[in-house]
């Protein structure tokens, strides 16, 4: 008991000790406060009023004011006639009106419990309202000196001692200029709509003037005799007055009515001429954040940010260019002509064409030569010229010629050094250029990733897929800014894509939970994936209310200003999801991927995500109808089969290649024989070296959060099991009405699956809904006070 008391004793104290310390004001004191105010500023008000007639009688009482028996003929006596004298005369004149007025605001603000933030800018303004009015009436102190008080006087004089009388003039005019523009928002436009709509009132009033009495004259002469009796007199006596014998001439007028609306139409339609102006204010506004700041840069933020240099790159021997010599081409003429001779067909004219690793040759039979016959020699000619690879491509589409392509014996590596330096890609004015290799005609090639909009690749083991892929990132690597790109890299084979943790900051994206961004784990490819999936949902939305049809025109609109960010605006960089190894993920996820990867496939196109798929294994449950379909930029590398080459090409070929990175590219009909480049692991090593020694962002690039569905479904609410935050959490939830991780996350700074854990806990005890995919939860309790009821009655 003793304890009780002693616990209850000090529990008041400490709330008196709070009590006192709090400086804000109790409500009971503001309205008393704010009445004062009100009742000050009105005594102020009376006192200068009467001032203006008294104050020459009052001067002599000034020196009186103890004196209990001298009187002031001032409204308020002694206490008017020395604050008037003070305020008008020592003051600023008759601008000190402005005080009681300010004083009377100031009460009213209290006694009504206002928030008084927009106090501070009227007593601002009302104090240059003041010093501006009486620094003007101070011109004409020598006549009235009451005018502008001897504050406004002497100020008037110290300026005109140095400007002049028109110098004055000038700077009134100008201060008065800023108190109009400031505080009126004044704009010339605005003045001149001004005179417009009064002109616009003048002239509707003159014609109401003239003809609306005419109707209510005839209501008047119908019901005369019943008028007589009511009580309304001030309309009736008018219309008696003035036309009491126009009976039907009124019902005339009031047909003339019918034209005054007319009128008032044009008058309208004038008004819808503003709407556009309106319109180009707004792109005006764009156009001036643009001229102050400048376009929006996304690389701002690592300004200092240097691409790769071309020295990282090996030349790998290839500087001297292609090493087929004279000997080699003319031998192969030759057995192509006999061979071929010894079939009974005639060549009428023979051309070659060298690349880096085959040489094409490129023969016109001679009429009368069946296509299908040489198509079907294939086999023969690999035969006599002892050559693997050999592929005939019969016609060459658009060419009219039969296309013999024969591996070169000597052949060349297409270094990545080569195709980055060349002219055709650092000149590329492409989204996401990628430098592929070089055709047979030793021709750079490079391709817009962006366009592609997806890329499937495939082939044997050791035939140059790594190397491709490698390949693809570090041709975006060259090209593109971190802020403008940002891969996604899934690696089950665990060695292939590691040297890219290194960017990891620079480049990478990553699920907010993850610790690794490269991903090596299936089942997190399943959650990154639906992760994406969301993403994709919500750049759909962001487009939508930019209205614009892509990412392309949506970051061209945000970097010219037009986009508010506080609306969720951002720059959205482009997103590239690498998976190699595809079969895998396939044969141990099945359809949790291809669902995914399908509607990201079908959708991701305009929005800036693009996938890249690479198998070793490209059989039809793998390569499924439905990532065919999504896929229509293939790539194949050396196949065993020409099933194989099927599956990838819809067309044979990829079983003729020889491998080392020869390959097969297609993005639609016609398909392009390409021999890859070339880029080592060290090279490799030395660009994501050279990039991540470099500043970076803070951490890898957030895709937004996805909670599986196995997270969500253990929903027991057991109250000694609840995390400690679970209280404070709920509280954030409820306040902010916004049920998301990430806020408990940001708010309360916990991890992500801490987070998630409390948000099912608060998915147990019916505070937040249930997971509704890209979508902030449901908050079920409206306010602090419910959510205090609820948690008092679960502990009863
Ligand atoms: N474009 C190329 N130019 C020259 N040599 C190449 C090229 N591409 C690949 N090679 C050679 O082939 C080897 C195997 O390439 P890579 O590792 O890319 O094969 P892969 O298809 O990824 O094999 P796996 O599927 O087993 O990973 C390389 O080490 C390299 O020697």
């Amino acid at each position: 008991m003793a304890k009780k008391r002693t616990k209850s004793k000090s529990k008041k104290t400490t709330a008196t000790a709070k009590k006192k310390l709090s400086l804000k004001p109790s409500k009971q004191n503001k309205i008393i406060f704010g009445s004062l105010l009100i009742v000050l500023s009105i005594a102020l008000f009376f006192s200068f009023m009467s001032f203006y007639f008294t104050w020459q009688e009052d001067q002599s009482m000034l020196s009186q004011f103890a004196d209990r028996n001298a009187q002031a003929s001032n409204l308020l006596n002694k206490f008017g006639a020395s604050v008037s004298h003070f305020f008008m005369y020592k003051g600023f004149g008759l601008a000190s009106f402005a005080f009681p007025f300010l004083l009377a605001i100031t009460g009213l603000y209290l006694f009504l419990g206002l928030n008084g933030k927009r106090l501070v800018s009227k007593w601002i303004w009302g104090l240059v309202g003041v010093i501006w009015g009486s620094v003007a009436l101070g011109f004409f102190a020598a006549d009235f000196p009451l005018l502008g008080g001897l504050i406004g006087y002497e100020m008037n004089d110290f300026l005109q001692d140095y400007t002049g009388k028109i110098g004055v003039f000038l700077i009134l005019i100008f201060v008065l200029m800023v108190i109009l523009v400031q505080l009126f928002n004044f704009t010339p436009e605005g003045f001149a709509n001004f005179f417009k709509r009064q002109k616009q009132k003048i002239k509707s009033d003159f014609n109401e003037n003239q003809s609306p009495e005419t109707p209510k004259e005839s209501v008047v002469t119908d019901e005369e005799g019943s008028i007589a009796l009511s009580t309304e007199d001030s309309v009736p006596e008018k219309i008696d007055t003035y036309t009491h014998k126009k009976d039907i001439p009124p019902l005339d007028e009031a047909g003339l009515d019918v034209n005054i609306p007319e009128e008032e139409e044009s008058d309208i339609a004038l008004k819808v001429e503003e709407t556009p102006v309106e319109e180009e204010e707004t792109d005006a506004k764009a156009a001036k954040l643009v001229e102050d700041f400048g376009e929006f840069d996304p690389k701002l933020e690592l300004g200092n940010y240097k691409f790769p240099t071309l020295d990282l790159l090996e030349a790998h021997g290839a500087s001297g260019g292609i090493t087929i010599n004279q000997e080699e081409l003319e031998e192969n003429k030759n057995r192509i002509v006999s061979t071929l001779k010894n079939y009974k067909i005639g060549i009428a004219q023979i051309k070659a064409t060298i690349g880096p690793t085959v040489t094409l040759y490129e023969i016109v039979p001679e009429a009368g030569i069946r296509i299908s016959k040489i198509k079907n020699l294939e086999d023969d000619i690999a035969l006599s010229l002892a050559a693997l690879g050999i592929r005939i491509i019969a016609p060459i589409p658009g060419k009219g010629t039969v296309g013999i392509e024969v591996p070169n014996k000597n052949a060349t590596i297409v270094s990545m050094r080569s195709v980055i330096a060349s002219n055709k890609f650092q000149k590329a004015e492409m989204e996401l250029p990628i430098a592929f290799g070089k055709t047979i005609s030793n021709e750079t090639f490079v391709v817009d990733l962006a366009k592609m909009p997806h890329m499937l690749m495939a082939g044997a083991t050791g035939q140059g897929k790594s190397v491709g892929l490698n390949a693809v990132i570090s041709s975006l690597l060259y090209k593109k800014h971190p802020a403008e790109v940002k891969f996604i890299l899934v690696d089950p084979k665990k060695v292939e894509l590691t040297l890219y943790n290194k960017i990891e900051r620079h480049f990478l994206a990553k699920l907010p939970d993850s610790e690794e961004a490269i991903i090596t784990d299936n089942t997190k490819v399943i959650n990154t994936l639906n992760s994406l999936c969301i993403e994709m949902d919500n750049r759909y939305e962001l487009l939508k209310t930019a209205m614009v049809r892509n990412i392309k025109e949506y970051n061209a609109k945000f970097k010219a200003r037009k986009l508010n960010p506080n609306d969720g605006h951002k720059f959205l960089p482009y997103i590239v999801l690498v998976i190699d190894e595809f079969a895998d993920l396939i044969m141990t996820a099945g359809k949790e991927v291809e669902t995914p990867i399908a509607r990201l496939a079908q959708l991701a196109r305009a929005i800036g995500i693009h996938l890249i798929i690479a198998t070793q294994r490209p059989s039809v449950n793998v390569i499924t109808g439905i990532i065919k379909a999504n896929f229509p930029a293939r790539i194949a590398f050396r196949v065993t089969s020409k099933i194989d080459s099927r599956t990838i090409l819809d067309a044979q070929g990829a079983d003729q290649l020889i491998g080392r990175g020869d390959m097969l590219y297609t993005q639609g009909n016609d398909v392009t024989r390409l021999q890859c480049a070339f880029v080592d692991t060290p090279e490799v090593a030395k660009i994501t070296d050279y990039i991540g020694s470099q500043r970076a962002y803070p951490e890898a690039h957030l895709l937004p959060e996805y909670v599986g569905e196995e997270s969500g479904t253990s929903l027991d609410n057991d109250i000694a099991d609840r995390d400690a935050m679970f209280r404070e959490a709920a509280e954030v939830i409820v306040t902010a009405q916004q049920g998301s991780a990430s806020l408990i996350q940001r708010k309360l700074k916990l991890g992500y699956n801490r987070a998630g854990r409390i948000i099912d806990q608060l998915e147990a005890a019916g505070i937040v809904g249930p997971f509704e995919g890209s979508k902030a939860r449901q908050v079920l309790v409206p306010d602090m006070y419910s959510l205090d009821q609820l948690l008092e009655n679960e502990a009863k």
